[in-house]
């Protein structure tokens, strides 16, 4: 990969990725107007990630995820010269058009296709119908890659050059990556260590090694350059709503959503050994976590100014390291040990059932299946703006599926919309991407069908990914803040 100044650099090993970004201040000052330089030694920046970023960067092995080009250089460079990367990352895109969206759904929908397609042209499927000769990613292999069609190989008895352990038929196992086993991987959050990003990749993926990214952005971008194997990011709260920035980096990118995970969120006031709350002047967390305990700290008679910060865990180390006796955190009990803070009080959500809800992001998308329940979450836009909701949402209805979550966000590629009336003039109208999560797998035909029903009247519809509901048992109780993700 080439530098800025043309230099050639590659990264050596994820360690060495904390020294790239010690120079970069806090963005804590920018809120607290406080010259101090606060180092985040351990998390990935812009910076890091950025291939112009600098020239100092060693070699760096792959993931090992197939198809996995040896080196982050290798990616990068085809990072640069492939339009859809290009194109996703784009800030003056908004991602894509209708074969963008059958290319994402084609691959999801692989299974029934391949099955059809077998029985078209007489060729058994792989077993648990998968046939990779179909559609890979909504392209004919052999039409997109001429002398790329698979062939199928001979049994060993036949054929010496095949041995005898590949006999065995791939079943879905082996082709879907197992969303709840993380051992090896490297998994990207937004936070430093004692965020409840951290505790949620820790769930998504058990030991995992988590790499702390100092923004969204990052985390996508570590993903994007191999950096990182996944992605494990905040999407919603009961309480404090959805987190709009993941929204529309969700668009922005073309990352794959390949599960959920849900989080109980279990919130302490931390402060320094001694400080107590008369002494206090100020509350700062994440915006998340001061919108969730907002009524409690009322209640507490702590009419004290609340600042925002990056992250829960960032507040409570932002106050040990610039010994601030004035100030509290609103972060979790494992972030109090990690930064050497005493709780003040625990639990002080407003709710005790607070729980937020995390996407895994991938660069490949899993393959759906119909065992166990499944989500499925697209984005649309139309021209015609909010008049062609009650139709999408009635291509649901009609079919039994049941939504579980409608966001609508700015239409950044074209925020605003003029409507010539001769009657009353021009009229402006806001124009909206709107993102629909639905119960169902898009291995199955109703999914499909609704989502084919859909296009009908969408100008653009992106499949974000189809993934495994997390059903794990409920615990409204139980603390997360002194879970150890990896
Ligand atoms: O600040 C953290 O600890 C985070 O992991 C971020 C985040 C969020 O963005 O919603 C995650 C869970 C909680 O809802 C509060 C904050």
């Amino acid at each position: 990969m080439e530098g800025a100044g043309g230099g050639r650099w590659r990264i050596d090993h994820l360690s060495e990725l904390p020294k790239l970004h010690c120079f970069l201040l806090f963005p804590l000052s920018n809120f607290l107007n406080l010259d101090v330089p606060i180092f985040r030694r351990h998390c990935l920046s812009m910076k890091a990630v950025s291939p112009t970023s600098t020239p100092s960067l060693k070699p760096m092995l792959g993931s090992s995820q197939s198809g996995a080009p040896a080196t982050v250089t290798a990616t990068a460079r085809m990072a640069r010269s492939n339009p859809l990367v290009h194109y996703a990352q784009g800030s003056d895109s908004c991602g894509g058009n209708r074969s963008g969206w059958q290319s994402s759904c084609a691959i999801l929908t692989s299974k029934v296709v391949s099955q059809e397609q077998s029985e078209s042209l007489n060729v058994p499927p792989v077993s648990g119908g998968v046939n990779h000769g179909a559609a890979v990613n909504g392209h004919n292999n052999g039409a997109r890659f001429p002398g790329m069609n698979l062939v199928p190989i001979e049994k060993s008895d036949s054929n010496p050059l095949v041995p005898q352990q590949h006999q065995k038929p791939l079943s879905m196992t082996d082709l879907s990556p197992a969303p709840m086993h993380g051992s090896n991987l490297r998994v990207a959050y937004q936070g430093v260590p004692g965020a409840y990003s951290e505790a949620a990749a820790g769930k998504a993926y058990p030991n995992c090694q988590a790499v702390p990214c100092d923004q969204f952005e990052v985390a996508f971008q570590a993903v994007e350059l191999w950096i990182a194997d996944r992605a494990v990011l905040p999407v919603e709260n009961s309480l404090g709503g959805s987190i709009h920035r993941n929204y529309d980096l969700l668009l922005r990118h073309r990352l794959h959503i390949v599960g959920e995970v849900q989080l109980p969120v279990h919130h302490c006031l931390l402060a320094l050994p001694g400080v107590r709350k008369e002494f206090l002047t100020r509350v700062i967390s994440h915006p998340q976590g001061l919108a969730q305990c907002e009524h409690t700290l009322t209640k507490l008679g702590l009419n004290v100014a609340r600042e925002a910060v990056d992250d829960t865990a960032g507040a409570a180390e932002f106050i040990a390291t610039n010994n601030l006796r004035d100030t509290a955190a609103i972060a979790s009990a494992r972030a109090g040990e990690i930064y050497g803070l005493e709780i003040l009080e625990d639990g002080i959500q407003d709710d005790a059932s607070n729980v937020t809800r995390f996407v895994m992001l991938a660069r490949e998308p899993i393959i759906p299946r119909t065992d166990r329940p499944f989500k499925t979450s697209i984005v649309f836009a139309h021209e015609k703006g909010t008049s062609v909701l009650f139709k999408v949402l009635s291509a649901f209805a009609f079919r039994d599926i049941s939504l579980t979550k409608i966001e609508s966000r700015p239409n950044h590629n074209r925020p605003i919309r003029l409507v010539d009336d001769a009657n009353v003039g021009t009229a402006k109208h806001f124009e909206y991407m709107f993102y629909i999560d639905f119960e169902a797998s898009m291995a199955e035909a109703r999914a499909q069908n609704a989502l084919a029903e859909v296009q009908e009247f969408t100008s653009f519809l992106r499949v974000l990914g189809s993934y495994p509901m997390d059903m794990t048992p409920w615990s409204p109780s139980s603390s997360t803040s002194h879970t150890s993700s990896s």
